[in-house]
This record gives C-alpha cells, sequence and structure tokens, in this order.
C-alpha cells in the first residue's frame, strides 16, 4: 500500500467533556479521497475538527506523514500541511479576493510538485480572477466557496479537509465546483477528506467512503479494495428521508 499521509487509530474525540467519535480508523495516501458521510450530527465535522486540532482529542492516534500530532496547536498542524476548508468558510469580509489569498499563502510542508500560487488559484477557478479586486463580503456564496478552497490551497497542503463544500449552492455554482474539484484531483496529489451529506455528490469523486452514525464508523471501504455498497450506503445515510 501507499505510504499513508493521514493514518487515524482508534480516535475518540469530541468538544470539552462530551465525547462525540469513538473508535475510529482510517488511512489516506497521497492522492487518495476519501467521502465522509453520515446524516446530521453524526459527528463528521468533528472529524475534521479533531485533525486540525479544534476539537478535545480523548484517545486514539492522529498521524501526518509519519509524525504524531494529536498534541500539536492548531497553526503547528497547518504547518505541516492540513489545510481546512470549513462549513462556515470563514474568509475575511473586509478584504478583497486578492488579499484573502495572499494572507493565506505558505510554502508546502513538503516538496511540493508544482506549488499553489495566485495565478494557479485563478487558473483553477476563474471566477475569482474576475472577482480578484472585490471584496470578501461582496462575494456569492458559491464565489466565497470558491475563496475559502484557494485559501486553503494556497497554503500548500498536502491533505486537503472539506466540509460540505456544496451546501446551501445553486446547482449551476455547484457544477462549477465539482469540474474544479475535478481538476484539482487530477492535476494534484493531493490527499482529500470529503465530508458530505449527498452521497451521490460524493460517489462523483471517490469510490472510498466511510459512513459514521453516532460518532462511530458503519461502513467502511476506505481501503479502496472493494466498490462502494451503494444501497447499505443509502440505508445508513438516510437518502430515502431526504
Ligand atoms: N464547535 C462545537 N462545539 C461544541 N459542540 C459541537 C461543535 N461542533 C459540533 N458539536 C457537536 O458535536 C456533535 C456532532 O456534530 P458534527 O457537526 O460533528 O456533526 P456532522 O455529522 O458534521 O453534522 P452536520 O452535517 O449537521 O454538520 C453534535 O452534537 C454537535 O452539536
Amino acid at each position: 500500500m501507499a505510504e499513508a499521509i493521514l493514518e487515524i487509530r482508534d480516535l475518540s474525540s469530541g468538544w470539552g467533556d462530551t465525547q462525540v467519535l469513538s473508535g475510529v480508523s482510517l488511512s489516506l495516501a497521497h492522492g487518495d479521497v476519501l467521502a465522509i458521510l453520515g446524516r446530521n450530527g453524526v459527528g463528521k465535522s468533528t472529524l475534521l475538527s479533531t485533525v486540525v486540532g479544534r476539537a478535545t482529542h480523548r484517545s486514539g492516534t492522529v498521524t501526518l506523514a509519519g509524525h504524531g500530532i494529536e498534541k500539536l496547536a492548531v497553526y503547528e498542524r497547518a504547518k505541516r500541511g492540513i489545510g481546512l476548508v470549513p462549513q462556515e468558510r470563514e474568509i475575511f469580509p473586509s478584504l478583497s479576493v486578492r488579499e484573502n489569498l495572499l494572507v493565506a499563502a505558505k510554502p508546502a510542508a513538503h516538496e511540493a510538485a508544482q506549488p499553489w500560487t495566485l495565478d494557479r488559484v485563478i487558473d483553477l477557478m476563474p471566477r475569482l480572477g474576475e472577482r480578484i479586486n472585490n471584496g470578501g463580503s461582496q462575494l456569492s456564496g458559491g464565489e466565497q466557496q470558491m475563496l475559502s478552497i484557494g485559501r486553503a490551497l494556497m497554503g500548500n497542503p498536502s491533505l486537503l479537509l472539506l466540509d460540505e463544500p456544496m451546501e446551501g449552492l445553486a446547482p449551476v455554482i455547484i457544477d462549477g465546483l465539482v469540474a474544479a474539484l475535478h481538476r484539482l484531483r487530477a492535476e494534484s496529489r493531493l490527499a482529500i477528506l470529503l465530508v458530505e451529506q449527498h452521497v451521490s455528490l460524493a460517489l462523483e469523486f471517490t469510490d472510498r467512503v466511510l459512513v459514521l452514525d453516532r460518532g462511530m464508523t458503519v461502513y467502511d471501504n476506505s481501503d479502496g479494495r472493494s466498490k462502494p455498497d451503494r444501497e447499505r450506503i443509502d440505508a445508513l445515510t438516510g437518502v430515502s428521508e431526504n
């Protein structure tokens, strides 16, 4: 198996005294995309928050490129190559698109095949180029999402965490974002953890799926040895209820 960029073993975590995740394990190699699926409130975002260091780690290990990171602060993990596109997007509303991107720039922790620059981000998401001098607060939801992704890429991550990137966006905007994410996947060796509510969208990107329910893994083909079992995944994520 290829060398893992992210390895999680028997992870339990939560928020303060509240435990959310129990015994979650996964492994992700360079270039892998793993979708984290599940109903509302099952702990998908908490998993990403635990990897970046925002949530409370209780037990188990989180290893990035062979180094345990459970005890590191949020900024130290970012420096080591974790990029997060949070559900709330977290762009600077008072800064322009250009400024938002430039303040997020940092060199790769490990040698990157092709570093991310302002031009490369705009080439991936041309809409950001058209809005380059606009303030963050003047952007549509879809443009803010692109900017949030662009900011994460400017940090030259080796691991990208995407938290429901299509949430709340119009179908035409989703098409543009999906195209950008496909290109991103094809052109870089980024490992991606994609949290999604929509099974079909997630399966457009990857065959590897981990389903959470009440903080525990209830389906996992993340080793890539079997095709995703759509019927089971739909049942576990409650697709028929949507
Ligand atoms: N920042 C936070 N502080 C405290 N509790 C939180 C925080 N974020 C999430 N939680 C709690 O953790 C539990 C799991 O929520 P989480 O957001 O991880 O679920 P999710 O699967 O991502 O669902 P959703 O799709 O609704 O975001 C919930 O009980 C939630 O209230």
